[in-house]
């Protein structure tokens, strides 16, 4: 059952929502982890509709820059009153929300402090720091950016200088070189007051590596840079227009402070795997927003036909429209799933990394890395997708493409640049490679086992089993991803061996390996991200829920079959002939997806405030709304624009006169 039938819908949704095979509400509370969750995703979504003043004076695609940041700053200094009655404030997934459906996705003046520059005073402070800054970075009396990113980055190689003055008892930050400028840090340019500064330490001419230091930008009255400090912002980008991304110059600053060694040389690096674990689940809502927007519009959208005569069909009924749009709906959902999952791991572990316990700390360092270099890349190419899926009007800002795609984009660069995240991915793989070829031969056990990497162990002949059967065995596509995964792993290995023994250095071998190294890691996490999805889906009790999940998993895991296909049958493990039932298999789950389509994005229960898509509303109602949009546009103020005269119009005027001659 659909619970989005609403009678004045247009006609087309209506007819699709009738036709839903499960209870929308039950896949719903599937996706955002209970009915309860759910529940409280509506009730804080009423509260964010009830009050007009945290909602936008005009679409923010009609506004200006500064117009922007205005309006986010009028809603930050709103924000406070209204999160603690619309959210439990404990409960980080409610104040995600919260924060989502107010500032939705450009970002806002308040983002750094909340994701990394508190949580970083949080996770890195002794006790003694913490009584200092921890209520008062909790009220907001501060607010602190995560300040790393230099013109040039390579954290080991940072240039900022941070030297300890034994006489005075003081630190010295210092930007000693033109690419020393601290570059990008959100919120930097002018909202923020607090830097967190990743500096180079050195006490008594020896360099201790990057630590980060709490700094003082701008007077806490005045909000005017302190002395030694040249700030401001990056000017405009591709997306996040609404964040003041900033430059800073540090010219001899004093900021207070003590050394206190932490347990592990990695901890100062923590802020970075919270914020790369909320991005997957991130990621994969964004990919499920793009597909909402595109899978109701094929709905309504009718253009063509199939059978001549019949008269024009809804656009989502071409096989074409399907095979683009229905893979990215369910790598949507994988990584929300995986998302969820690591995001819970990411916080036992930083638990266990305050209490003195770093033994997981790199398992989970190499998951969250290749979660966000998957996850964001796939959303990236998805969301590319979904757009062209809408024709024309998909380049339309009403459709809200321009915004959501804009903003991916930077997905796949924050918190490290994708392919530098697979090749920490591979580097975990390669100690274990290690393991593998060093037990073989001298019988020894690997050094513990782990589910992540247990497969990799598993020393039994292969064999692919992908059939024709009716009912897809996913086990069978696991054992595939598996299997393709080991083989990467172990060539990179092999290879960066040879070339060690041929002479090269470790660092040139790696270089000369690292496309490999990358494949290799690219396996492991899409056999991660397939592993989760099968263990969610056979969680799920209730035949007419699971059968629409096991549709999606049935695409999905076919779909990635087909996309590496190549490794898996360039050494005869998957024959032409399984090639041919994997695409019978993506074919199949298509149709079976197409009459629940939009009942599955309903389930979603995204609002049409988070879909910020006239293509996308929940209503269908397009047309009408699409003219009422564009008559909205600044540049309709006006019938005549107020510099017509003075330029286009005085040219014809004057060509007129001419011709006249
Ligand atoms: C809304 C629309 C969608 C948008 C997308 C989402 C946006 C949401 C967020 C928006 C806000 C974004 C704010 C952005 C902030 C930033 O970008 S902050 C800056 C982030 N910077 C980086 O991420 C830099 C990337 N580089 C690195 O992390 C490191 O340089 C490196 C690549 C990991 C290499 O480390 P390094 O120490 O320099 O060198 P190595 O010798 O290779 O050391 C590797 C060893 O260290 C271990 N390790 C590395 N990192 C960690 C870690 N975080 N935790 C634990 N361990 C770590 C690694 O495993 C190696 O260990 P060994 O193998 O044992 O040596
Ligand atoms: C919107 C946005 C917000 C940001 N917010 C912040 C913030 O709040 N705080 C902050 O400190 N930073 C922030 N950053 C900076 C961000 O973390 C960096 O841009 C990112 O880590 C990549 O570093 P880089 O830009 O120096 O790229 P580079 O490191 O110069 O990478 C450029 C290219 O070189 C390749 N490359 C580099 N190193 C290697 C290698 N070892 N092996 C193989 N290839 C390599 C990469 O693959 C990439 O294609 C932000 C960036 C953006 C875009």
């Amino acid at each position: 059952m659909n619970h989005q039938i609403k009678k004045d819908d247009n006609p087309d949704l209506i007819e699709e929502r009738s036709k839903a095979t499960f209870d929308t509400d039950a896949f719903g509370a599937f996706i955002w982890g209970g009915y309860n969750n759910l529940k409280r995703r509506r009730e804080i979504a009423r509260y964010y509709e009830d009050h007009k003043e945290l909602h936008d004076t005009v679409p923010i695609a009609f506004m200006t820059r500064e117009e922007k940041l205005e309006n986010a700053y009028r809603k930050a200094s709103i924000f406070e009153n209204h999160i603690k009655k619309a959210c439990d404030v404990n409960n980080p997934e409610e104040v995600r929300y919260f924060n989502w459906l107010v500032y939705h996705i450009d970002g806002h003046p308040t983002s750094v402090h909340s994701i990394m520059g508190f949580p970083t005073i949080i996770n890195q402070s002794d006790k003694e720091q913490q009584e200092r800054w921890l209520q008062s970075g909790e009220n907001r009396e501060y607010l602190a950016t995560y300040a790393q990113t230099e013109l040039g980055t390579n954290i080991k190689k940072l240039e900022t200088t941070a030297t300890y003055d034994q006489k005075t008892e003081e630190f010295i930050l210092n930007s000693p070189t033109v690419t020393s400028l601290k570059w990008w840090p959100g919120n930097m340019g002018h909202s923020h007051n607090v830097a967190i500064v990743m500096a180079q330490l050195w006490i008594n001419n020896k360099c201790y590596g990057p630590h980060p230091f709490f700094v003082q930008i701008r007077d806490p009255k005045t909000h005017k840079p302190l002395p030694g400090i040249t700030v401001g912002d990056i000017g405009p980008k591709f997306g996040l227009n609404t964040t003041d991304n900033g430059f800073l110059k540090l010219d001899h600053v004093f900021p207070n402070g003590t050394y206190v060694p932490p347990v592990h040389d990695k901890i100062a690096y923590s802020s970075m795997m919270l914020v790369r674990a909320i991005i997957t689940p991130l990621m994969g809502e964004n990919l499920c927003i793009g597909a909402t927007i595109a899978i109701r519009y094929s709905a309504i959208r009718r253009q063509g036909e199939i059978k001549p005569g019949d008269g024009e069909v809804q656009i989502l009924d071409y096989q074409t429209q399907q095979h683009r749009l229905f893979p990215q709906l369910a790598r949507g959902i994988a990584f929300l799933l995986a998302g969820r999952n690591t995001y819970n791991f990411c916080n036992n572990v930083l638990k266990d990394i305050k209490n003195g316990d770093v033994s997981l700390l790199a398992d989970l360092h190499a998951i969250l890395c290749g979660l966000k270099a998957i996850s964001s890349y796939q959303a990236e190419l998805g969301l590319e997708q979904c757009r062209m899926a809408c024709g024309g009007h998909g380049y339309s800002a009403a459709s809200g493409f321009p915004l959501l795609n804009s903003n991916q984009f930077n997905g796949v660069t924050v918190e490290g640049d994708n392919l530098v995240l697979l090749l920490q991915v591979a580097r975990y793989l390669m100690k274990r490679a290690k393991e593998i070829r060093y037990e073989i031969r001298y019988g020894q056990q690997p050094s513990k086992p782990n589910e992540i990497y247990d497969y990799l162990f598993d020393d039994a002949p292969k064999k692919c089993l992908i059939d024709q059967a009716y009912v897809p065995n996913y086990k069978n596509v696991l054992e595939s991803f598996e299997y393709l995964s080991k083989k990467l792993t172990l060539q990179a290995y092999d290879k960066l061996e040879q070339l060690k023994q041929r002479g090269r250095t470790s660092e040139v071998a790696w270089n000369e390996c690292s496309v490999e190294l990358c494949k290799a890691a690219r396996a492991h996490i899409r056999t991660f991200l397939a592993r989760t999805f099968i263990n969610e889906v056979n969680q799920v009790n209730g035949l007419p829920l699971l059968t629409v999940l096991k549709d999606l998993l049935q695409l999905y895991l076919f779909y990635e079959v087909k996309e590496c296909m190549a490794g898996l049958m360039e050494d005869g493990y998957m024959l032409g002939q399984q090639l041919h039932y994997v695409k019978k298999n993506i074919y199949e789950a298509l149709s079976k997806i197409r009459p629940n389509a939009v009942s599955i994005v309903d389930s979603f229960d995204f609002t049409d405030r988070e879909l910020n898509s006239v293509l996308g509303r929940r209503d269908g109602h397009v047309y009408e709304n699409l003219l009422k949009w564009a008559q909205a546009s600044p540049l309709n103020k006006h019938d005549v624009l107020p510099f017509h005269h003075k330029y286009l119009g005085r040219m014809m005027e004057e060509a007129r006169q001419k011709s006249r001659l």
